[in-house]
């Protein structure tokens, strides 16, 4: 532990990343404080994860009891949008951060409150006052996009914010942009009774297996949802009396109440004070979460762009304050592949979950992205409602699985499930990519009967027997 410095670690941030960071160091005696200008928990908490799937759980609980013959019969009603914007905000504490702050002091660390940006090496300026520490860990998440189009920025568009954060639902809502946000917000306000229209320049959450935007896109089309591909606005004008004209690259025009741009996030580097210690904006983290050419500052979450997920940042954090703690105290740092001071699985297996109706999860690579990373893999396909356990959880099951397989070591590395609940599928295929399982070994993983991990069995036999 310093004396000469006002901490060991100051983490710039207090958002799900930023809190984990400065916990896992704070558990192995380094002397942390966490600078934050908003509320405690970050994006995650009060504007993303949380409200967007609190606003979207009620609709996907009430489709999945429309789809089981007797429960159906109990489900005729509508949601109750009232119920379900109280719910959101439950889920939000109200966007009350007290409770966030107490556990902060209860682990020993610090608040700051206030914007906090680097001032020169080791230092952090907090309003007039400028504190020192041995390092410095940057947790400031990331921003949204605004496309640079007539109109737009004097419209008062919402943002995921405005959204997520939404005391009323419009009855005519456009939606700006196909990616995750775009697909999940369209579907929790069409379920709330909007009229959606949504607008993708490509295909649905293009980034994934092709087939997967395909069934979302239905699905969201069989919901009420307006799902225009290749459609872009050229101009958004908001009238007098609050009405918002979208003017489309094919030459027509959409009205509605409001329009939510969720085109996509960039890393909020904005006046950190990079500057001040020679680090470009653009600058790297190796897999400690170390930057480039420094060694003592750290990026993680968001902000090093790896990984736009909650889950992700967090792990994140956790090699991160370890490794830093590892660093300060003079321990072995273990930062070999896959050791406890790195997050490998940044590289390999991130796991991602959209939560549409059906869910779409996936983890690893894409048949696409395997092939243009130069591996030689094969890929199978099954379709999830023709296995039991999905034909019991709900009548006329729809949904596809796929498995990307390197050829040369015989593992898995990349899985998509599409379908109602797909997502709690999810962890089975990130353990066998990371755990790199043979595809031998996985024949010796028996999938219980009737669930629909059976999926498992038949994407193996879709495979083939090994001889
Ligand atoms: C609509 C939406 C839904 C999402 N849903 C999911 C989901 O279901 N699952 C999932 O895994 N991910 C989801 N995400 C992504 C997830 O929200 C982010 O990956 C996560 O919040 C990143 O955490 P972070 O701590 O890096 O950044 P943030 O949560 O953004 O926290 C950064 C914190 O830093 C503070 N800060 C910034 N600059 C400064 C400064 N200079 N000084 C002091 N404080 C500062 C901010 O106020 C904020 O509190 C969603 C994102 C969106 C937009
Ligand atoms: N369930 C989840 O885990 C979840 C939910 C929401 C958001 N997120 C995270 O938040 C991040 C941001 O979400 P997002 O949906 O805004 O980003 P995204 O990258 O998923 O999607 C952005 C979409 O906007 C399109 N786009 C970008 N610029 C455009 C332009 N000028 N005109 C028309 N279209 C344009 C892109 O082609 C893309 O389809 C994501 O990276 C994701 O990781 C996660």
């Amino acid at each position: 532990m310093s004396t000469e410095h006002d901490y060991d670690l100051i983490v710039i941030g207090g958002g799900p990343v930023g809190e984990n960071v400065a916990d896992y160091a704070a558990k192995r005696g380094i002397r942390a404080a966490i600078v934050e200008e908003d509320l405690v928990g970050g994006e995650c908490s009060y504007w993303a994860c949380m409200p967007s799937k609190a606003l979207l759980r009620s609709g996907s609980a009430l489709r999945a009891a429309r789809r089981v013959a007797g429960s159906r019969e109990a489900a005729a009603g509508s949601l109750d949008a009232a119920a379900v914007l109280a719910r959101r905000t439950s889920f939000t504490s109200n966007w009350d951060d007290s409770g966030q702050a107490d556990w902060v002091a209860s682990a020993g660390i610090d608040l700051i409150r206030g914007r906090g940006r680097l001032d020169g090496s080791g230092r952090v300026r907090v309003g007039d006052r400028v504190y020192t520490a041995r390092a410095v860990a940057l947790a400031t998440g990331s921003v949204p996009v605004l496309p640079d189009v007539d109109g737009l920025a004097d419209a008062d568009p919402w943002g995921t914010r405005e959204a997520t954060s939404a005391d009323h639902v419009p009855p005519r809502l456009v939606v700006w942009g196909g990616g995750v946000a775009g697909s999940e917000l369209a579907l929790a306000f069409a379920s709330l009774g909007s009229r959606v229209t949504l607008l993708s320049r490509g295909p649905l959450l293009s980034k994934e297996e092709p087939f997967a935007g395909k069934l979302i896109a239905d699905a969201l089309r069989a919901e009420g949802v307006d799902v225009r591909i290749g459609s872009s606005p050229t101009r958004v004008d908001r009238a007098g009396d609050g009405v918002v004209t979208v003017a489309l690259d094919d030459g027509s025009e959409l009205q509605a109440d409001e329009i939510l741009v969720s085109t996509g996030r960039r890393p909020h580097t904005l006046d950190l004070g990079l500057d001040t210690v020679g680090v470009p904006e653009d600058f790297a983290v190796d897999d400690t979460l170390l930057v480039d050419g420094t060694d003592w500052l750290y990026a993680v979450g968001d902000i090093n762009g790896h990984a736009l997920l909650t889950h992700q940042g967090k792990y994140q954090a956790r090699a991160a304050g370890e490794a830093i703690a590892a660093r300060l105290n003079g321990s072995a740092l273990d930062d070999a592949p896959w050791g406890a001071h790195v997050a490998t699985a940044d590289n390999a297996a991130v796991p991602r979950v959209v939560f549409t109706d059906p869910e779409l999860a996936a983890v690893g690579l894409t048949e696409r992205q395997a092939r243009e990373s130069g591996l030689d893999v094969r890929a199978v396909e099954y379709d999830l409602g023709r296995v039991a356990g999905s034909a019991l959880h709900a009548d006329d099951y729809s949904g596809r699985a796929k498995l990307v397989i390197d050829n040369a070591k015989n593992i898995v590395v990349g899985a998509t499930f599409v379908g109602q609940d797909a997502a709690e599928l999810l962890h089975a295929a990130t353990i066998a990519i990371v755990g790199e399982v043979p595809i031998d070994r996985l024949w010796h993983a028996v999938p219980a009967y009737p669930t629909m991990s059976e999926i498992w069995l038949r994407l193996l036999e879709a495979d083939g027997r090994p001889d």
